[in-house]
């Protein structure tokens, strides 16, 4: 899908689902790192993931984008089951992943970065023209010329977004897009998430800053050992005693 015209979300969203996630259960030897989720997000979304560190956030993603198989259940797109597609053939059904890890190129200017990422998905002859479009979708043109290891560390994270959104992704998976970064990096991160979500991509991202996750969640879902633990708006969830118990109450989202 193209990301070009901001789209009515009332239309978009309508309940179409975009993600399913059915009875997903993945142990590594002894440890069931996930256990039996079951997760509907629907097109247009932009749903927070939550909970205390080793609740199996980051393990869902890889789950859903194939680079972990289930020991069962099933990962569904689009109404499609690609619980058994690869990871490539993900990226090509439209979904896009932004890991914790960064992933871009120190020696490398911010152009030669993006190019790598834009040159799997356009023709020579046009990866110029996509190189802006995709600085410019995420705010960043005036770092293109920079060398990547003279940038901040918030901005070789939007940079990786940049080259994430190469692949023009529908659904796209965000790990802690604001870890480490400072309040007004925070703040234009929050700015590029809504944008590229009223552009119509649906989004699932993880994060332990909850007033990040305050600012820009719809609806949030919690996890815990594995399982899902509760799931709601913002207001729901940071009001239910067991969450704030298990997670909210504690010290462990803060600055995790
Ligand atoms: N490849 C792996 N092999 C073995 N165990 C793993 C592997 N990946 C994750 N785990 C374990 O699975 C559990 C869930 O890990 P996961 O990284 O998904 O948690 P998380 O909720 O993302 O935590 P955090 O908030 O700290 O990033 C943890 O106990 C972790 O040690």
């Amino acid at each position: 899908m193209e990301l070009q015209p901001t789209q009515n979300k009332q239309v978009t969203s309508n309940h179409e689902k975009i993600l399913e996630l059915k009875n997903l259960t993945i142990d590594f030897g002894g440890l069931r790192a996930v256990n039996n989720v079951n997760l509907t997000v629907n097109r247009g979304e932009l749903r927070g993931l939550i909970g205390p560190n080793g609740a199996g956030k980051s393990t869902i993603f890889k789950l859903i984008m194939g680079i972990h198989s289930p020991t069962a259940g099933q990962v569904i797109l689009k109404e499609n089951d690609i619980t058994k597609t690869s990871t490539w053939q993900r990226a090509r059904l439209g979904i896009g992943i932004k890991m914790q890890i960064p992933g871009v190129f120190g020696e490398l200017t911010g152009y030669e970065n993006i190019r790598i990422a834009a040159q799997n998905y356009v023709v020579p002859n046009e990866i110029d023209e996509e190189i802006n479009r995709l600085a410019k979708l995420v705010g960043i043109e005036h770092l293109l010329e920079h060398e990547v290891n003279n940038l901040s560390h918030g901005q070789q994270q939007w940079l990786e977004i940049a080259m994430t959104l190469s692949s023009k992704p529908e659904l796209l998976l965000l790990d802690e897009p604001v870890a480490g970064m400072g309040p007004e990096e925070t703040a234009f991160t929050a700015e590029i998430v809504q944008r590229l979500n009223k552009n119509g991509v649906s989004i699932i991202f993880i994060d332990h800053d909850m007033e990040f996750v305050r600012k820009i969640s719809e609806r949030v879902t919690v996890l815990h050992q594995g399982a899902t633990f509760a799931e709601g708006s913002i207001a729901e969830i940071e009001s239910n005693q067991e969450v704030i118990e298990i997670y909210l109450g504690s010290d462990v989202y803060e600055g995790a």
